[in-house]
């Protein structure tokens, strides 16, 4: 994990680099650079790849937005004991800070735009490095990163991935989720209002998923995140078609995809995820234990 943090950052920085890292740095300026050099990954190998046994586990949740990856990432995280790191709440945290970076990100997100890769790569690194030095974390659950093909050159130069969730949904149903959505202004709290109801048709299945309602206390404090108009989310949804997508076929290329469609709500899905996930026994056993 230290090698993890200390590469992204120096990826980020370009600062006191190691040389591997600064080419990963490198590669990030062209759009037609060629995937990590083979001393990246020679260096990450020193650096951080033990093997899979001897560590935590190292997952990335993929998907559109709207789909979930938030609450079923953050849901695995809990039962595994892995911190889930959303980019998306890390953006979200610098925006609401007062810091140099708060208006140049507005800007991008509210149009739905991808922020630069060397932005989100410092956010996370520096994330990975708090978590590491304040809580002695180990592994993770990344939710929105990689999101690029150049992101996930960077992050496989660094460390070995275990497992990538494609988590899916019909393209009609995420827009409704996305409006629906609300966020709890005091708590942090994430709902939705939605109610998904939708009926089988050439060839999609049909699909209900119930609303997300908050308690009493959070209903006058639901806030609605400013991405989240039909517009903005109609723009982030071909962004992932575009630079997203490719990202998916990377890492089914490597073996490492784990497709799951969304067969309705959270009483639906989550057991079906933890059984393909092979975790059924994990969730007794902290169900006995709790
Ligand atoms: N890995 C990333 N690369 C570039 N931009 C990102 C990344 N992760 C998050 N962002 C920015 O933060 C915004 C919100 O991200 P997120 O909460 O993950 O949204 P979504 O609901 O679209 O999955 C994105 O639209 C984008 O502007």
């Amino acid at each position: 994990m230290a090698a993890v943090q200390r590469l992204l950052r120096a990826a980020a920085s370009g600062g006191a680099a190691t040389a591997a890292a600064r080419r990963c740095m490198t590669s990030l300026a062209s759009e037609h650079a060629p995937p990590p050099p083979a001393a990246a990954a020679a260096a990450g190998e020193r650096l951080s790849r033990r093997p899979a046994a001897e560590r935590n586990v190292q997952w990335v949740f993929l998907g559109s937005p709207g789909v979930g990856k938030g609450t079923y990432a953050s849901r695995l995280s809990r039962l595994l004991g892995v911190p889930h790191i959303a980019t998306g709440d890390l953006v979200r945290d610098e925006l609401a800070s007062t810091g140099p970076l708060a208006a140049q990100l507005a800007e991008i997100v509210n149009q739905g735009k991808l922020v630069s890769d060397e932005i989100i790569i410092n956010l996370l690194s520096k994330r990975l490095k708090k978590g590491e030095e304040d809580q002695g974390e180990s592994g993770f659950i990344l939710d929105g990163f990689p999101r690029t093909v150049k992101q996930a050159e960077i992050l496989d130069g660094v460390t070995d991935i275990d497992m990538v969730v494609n988590l899916k949904l019909r393209e009609d149903v995420l827009i409704e989720k996305c409006l629906g959505r609300r966020i709890c202004g005091q708590c942090g709290k994430n709902f939705n209002l939605a109610c998904i109801d939708v009926k089988g048709e050439n060839g999609l299945p049909a699909i209900y998923m119930a609303p997300l309602l908050p308690p009493n206390n959070c209903m006058s404090k639901l806030i609605t995140r400013a991405d989240d108009t039909e517009e903005v989310v109609k723009n982030r949804l071909q962004i992932y078609n575009d630079m997203s997508q490719p990202v998916e076929d990377f890492y089914r290329g490597q073996g490492k995809l784990l497709e799951f469609d969304l067969p309705g709500g959270i009483p639906e899905s989550w057991p079906k995820l933890l059984h393909v996930l092979n975790l059924e026994d994990q969730e007794e056993l902290k169900l006995a234990a709790a």
